[in-house]
C-alpha cells in the first residue's frame, strides 16, 4: 500500500472518536486527544488494525516508538506484528548507553535519546508516535534511528496537523510518513 493517508472510512471514523481539548496545555492549543480511540474497545482494535494492515508484509525487524503517547500504539503494533518494541524517550530515562537529538515542540523544546543497542545497521524499522504537529519530534526520532544505522521503513502516527506543517517536513526529509488522518480544514 502507498497511501499517504488512510481512505475513508476510517479517516474520518478514527478523527470523529478523537476529543479536541481548547487552550491545553495552553492558550491557542486545541490539543488533539488520542485517549478515547484507547478507551473504546472497538475503537482501539479498528485503530491497531490500520496498522497492522499495512505493516504485516512489509519484512519489519522492529517497531521503535515515541515516548509517551507512541508507546501505547506502538507496542501493541509490535506485539501484533509478531515484533520487537523499542522506545524513544524523553531525555534522562533510559539507563544504559544513549545517543540524543535536541528538538521544538508546538509548545517548548525537548530531547529524545535512544539506547545504542536499541538496533542493529540495517534493521527495518516502523517508527510510531500518535500526532505529527511542528515534526520536531518524528524528525528527531528518526535521526537517532539512522545515527544507528537503522533503515526507517515508514513514520507512522494517527494524527497530522498539517497546519503546523511537520507532515511535509518529515516527508521533505526524506522519510515516508503515513497517517491515519488530518485536521485540514476542521
Ligand atoms: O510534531 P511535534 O511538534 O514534535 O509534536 C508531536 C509530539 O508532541 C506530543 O508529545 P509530547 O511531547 O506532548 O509528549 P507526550 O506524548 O508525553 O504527551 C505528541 O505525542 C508527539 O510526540
Ligand atoms: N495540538 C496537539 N494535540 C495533541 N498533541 C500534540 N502535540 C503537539 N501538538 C499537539
Amino acid at each position: 500500500m502507498s497511501l499517504l493517508q488512510a481512505e475513508p472510512p476510517y479517516a474520518d471514523y478514527i478523527r470523529d472518536r478523537i476529543r479536541t481539548v481548547p487552550d491545553w496545555p495552553q492558550a491557542g492549543v486545541q490539543f488533539r486527544d488520542i485517549t478515547p480511540l484507547l478507551q473504546d474497545k472497538k475503537t482501539f482494535r479498528v485503530l491497531v488494525d490500520i496498522f497492522v494492515h499495512r505493516y504485516m508484509d512489509m519484512d519489519l525487524d522492529m517497531v521503535a516508538g515515541v515516548d509517551a503517547r507512541g508507546f501505547i500504539l506502538g507496542a501493541v503494533v509490535a506485539y501484533e506484528l509478531n515484533l520487537g518494541f523499542v522506545p524513544v524517550r524523553k531525555k534522562g530515562k533510559l539507563p544504559f548507553l544513549t545517543v540524543a537529538e535536541e528538538y521544538e515542540l508546538e509548545y517548548g523544546s525537548a530531547t529524545v535519546e535512544i539506547h545504542t543497542d536499541a538496533c542493529k545497521k540495517g534493521d527495518r524499522v516502523l517508527l510510531i508516535d500518535d500526532l505529527v504537529a511542528t515534526g520536531g519530534t518524528m524528525v528527531a526520532a528518526a535521526k537517532l534511528l539512522n545515527r544507528l544505522g537503522a533503515t526507517i521503513v515508514e513514520a507512522a502516527a494517527i494524527v497530522d496537523l498539517p497546519e503546523l506543517g511537520g507532515s511535509k517536513i518529515v516527508r521533505e526529509q526524506g522519510i515516508p510518513l503515513f497517517t491515519v488522518c488530518d485536521y485540514a480544514g476542521h
